[in-house]
């Protein structure tokens, strides 16, 4: 029976070890074979090269020693490429033995056995390189090499066993891994039957070598690629541990297989969370260039916007990794962009006028309530001053303040500054979406300055959103939960513009829930003195000028004037005589502004005296300085009461019937 019909009989049990590799062998040799009976110089050719390449080096002084040794070195650091396949190697091996009933030795670079039948079974693993001349040959040249006289080749020349060797035929080729040539397969016979056998058809026998040595080299490289993938694998998990974005990475089955510190965090999960199935899909919003997914994890629902890319091939079980933020993140981001106001206690309200002190107790009272203020007063009174306070004594201070002025933007562009807009939304907006202030002041404040000068159309809109306390984006379908208080202020009189049709009745009613008036300078001429000192001292320090006082006849013609842009006017007017200040350090009448005394509109104008006080209003009003002073709590209000000289249950009973008449 020949070899090639011994293949064909390949034994069932072998078949099921090995059935794909050899099926793709017998395929192979088929197709090989059809070739090699094309080329009939193949076998010629091919002896006579290597004959005369033998004949014309020393190899193995020169070459092999160097090659070994390197390869050894190497080795000693770590496993050699066919010693990390080893399993498959010899299960190679063994298939050969079986079906063509000879010898098979596998040898790597560093001519360790890495596979061995019948006597070099035993051997596995062992180092070679004292023996093995004909492996060193092949793994220097580079080319097949068949021995038909062991022991007493040429290259048999160093073996301990020259002339004794029991070797009756011996067939070697390299199996090379790209440009490397990573060991030497070799297949020997021991009865001289089986080497008549394979000397009937050696060039088949050697092509057959050659295809084995050609799938373990498959297999070695398939073993680099997946090395590759891991350390490829390392690399990735490591920029995800150390990227802000939150990162997660789904299987196919959208389960978490990683988790990165930043999602942990942004969606509050621990790193348990590996296994849990994730629920995705995109809202179809796009904001600020990226997409919005509605994400569920354990029954919580986040908004995140991020991007979801699929995991080419390489990765096993990696699917889609999410690279995201929260959306509330994002937000206050944009926050920390823009947020550059110092917040505004009561403390920097500064007056001491009735109406001042007034003032600040009902900011104080309205603190924790989430009822709409709507803020009326003339330019310039301190308006934004106080819907800012409000936010600060409130219960979402920590949260933001979100101020939009109605009538500094066209009315074109108010609507999607109020309310955002996504993606494609309409023509000119930005490509990548925007998110509104009522978005953006979500869970905090908005302060709609200038409400009076809202287009009706808006109002509109704003009154549906204020009484579902929901939103839709500009473009899309999707509605957003407001959690807000709204805080309005204006200096037109609403009431005159509903009676003009300019301002929507119904929206009037729905924002003027707590009404906070702030009364013009000119009636509070109290607070005019220590606003003079106040922005003093704040100027001054702007402008690094040592600033000693302002005289008393320059105070006096401050106090008379009558102030129409209010404390505005007055802040410019002290920054301006800061300015002008000489060297002494005093503002004096010199340094007021010109127009501030020679224009008309500029004289000095007799304020509005101060309406005679009752003995009561005075009471009152140092009650109420003094439980500022001292705080509105027990503690101040016991301090304040030992200041005043009264008993605490004086100080209460005379607070109530303050509230009561105010
Ligand atoms: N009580 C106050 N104490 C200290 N500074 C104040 C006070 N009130 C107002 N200011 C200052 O006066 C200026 C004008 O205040 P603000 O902008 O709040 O006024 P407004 O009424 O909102 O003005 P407009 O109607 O023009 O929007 C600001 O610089 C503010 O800091």
């Amino acid at each position: 029976m020949g070899a090639k019909e011994k293949l064909l009989q390949v034994p069932d049990k072998l078949i099921r070890v090995e059935k794909d590799n050899f099926l793709s062998i017998m395929v192979l040799l088929a197709a090989k074979n059809r070739r090699l009976a094309a080329d009939k110089s193949y076998k010629s050719s091919r002896g006579k090269t290597e004959a005369s390449e033998f004949r014309e080096n020393r190899w193995f002084e020169r070459v092999v020693p160097t090659q070994i040794s390197k390869a050894k070195g190497q080795q000693n650091m770590k496993k050699s490429i066919l010693q990390e396949i080893q399993a498959a190697v010899i299960q190679y091996a063994k298939i050969i033995a079986h079906v063509i009933r000879v010898d098979v030795e596998i040898v790597d670079a560093g001519l360790v056995r890495i596979a061995g039948t019948g006597i070099y079974g035993r051997g596995i693993n062992e180092d070679m390189s004292e023996e093995g001349f004909v492996y060193k040959h092949v793994l220097a040249t580079g080319k097949p090499q068949y021995i038909e006289e062991p022991g007493r080749h040429e290259l048999c020349g160093r073996c301990p066993k020259q002339g004794c060797c029991e070797e009756k035929l011996e067939l070697c080729t390299p199996i090379t891994l790209g440009e490397e040539i990573i060991g030497v397969i070799g297949m020997i016979c021991f009865a001289e039957a089986q080497k008549n056998q394979i000397m009937q058809d050696l060039s088949f026998y050697q092509l057959f070598l050659t295809q084995i040595a050609d799938f373990i080299s498959a297999k070695a490289y398939e073993r680099q690629d997946s090395k590759r993938n891991e350390r490829m694998l390392e690399v990735l998990l490591q920029v995800i541990n150390n990227v802000d974005n939150g990162v997660l990475v789904l299987d196919e089955a959208g389960k978490i297989i990683q988790i990165n510190d930043s999602a942990c965090k942004q969606l509050q999960l621990t790193a348990d969370s590996i296994g849990k199935p994730v629920a995705m899909a995109a809202t179809s919003d796009s904001l600020l260039g990226v997409e919005e997914y509605k994400v569920v994890i354990d029954n919580t629902t986040y908004f995140l916007i991020g991007s979801l890319l699929s995991v080419s091939s390489g990765l096993p079980s990696y699917d889609r990794i999410f690279i995201f933020n929260e959306i509330k993140n994002v937000k206050s981001g944009i926050y920390g962009l823009t947020k550059v106001d110092m917040p505004v206690t009561l403390d920097n309200l500064v007056g001491c006028s009735p109406a001042t002190e007034q003032l600040k107790t009902k900011l104080t009272k309205l603190a924790d309530s989430n009822s709409t203020v709507l803020i009326i007063g003339e330019s310039g009174t301190g308006k934004e001053v106080v819907a800012r306070a409000i936010h600060t004594v409130s219960n979402r201070s920590d949260k933001p303040f979100i101020g939009i002025n109605c009538a500094a933007i066209p009315d074109m562009l108010l609507e999607s500054e109020l309310f955002g807009y996504v993606k494609g939304a309409f023509s000119g907006a930005d490509p990548r979406g925007k998110i509104g202030k009522f978005e953006l002041a979500n869970k905090g404040v908005i302060f709609l300055d200038e409400i009076g000068d809202m287009p009706l159309y808006l109002q509109v809109k704003l009154l549906r959103v204020l009484q579902e306390r929901k939103l839709v984006r500009i473009g899309s379908n999707q509605l957003i939960s407001l959690d807000i208080r709204v805080i309005a202020a204006t200096n037109k009189d609403l009431k005159e513009l509903i009676k003009e049709k300019k301002f929507r009745e119904d929206l009037y009613y729905r924002l003027n829930v707590i009404p906070i008036e702030v009364p013009p300078l000119r009636s509070r001429v109290e607070d005019i003195e220590p606003l003079v000192h106040s922005l003093i001292g704040k100027y001054s320090g702007l402008f690094s000028k040592k600033i000693r006082g302002i005289d008393r006849e320059t105070m006096g013609i401050l106090l008379q004037y009558n102030w129409p842009g209010n404390i505005r006017e007055l802040e410019n007017t002290i920054e301006f005589m800061i300015n002008m200040a000489d060297d002494s350090g005093w503002l004096t009448k010199d340094t007021l502004p010109r127009s501030f005394l020679d224009s008309r509109a500029g004289q000095p104008v007799p304020a509005e005296p101060a309406a005679v006080k009752t003995l009561r209003q005075v009471e009152q009003e140092h009650i109420l300085q003094a439980v500022r002073r001292f705080g509105d709590t027990t503690q101040g209000k016991l301090a304040a009461a030992r200041q005043l000289g009264i008993g605490i249950a004086t100080l209460y009973r005379k607070l109530r019937e303050i509230e009561e008449t105010q």
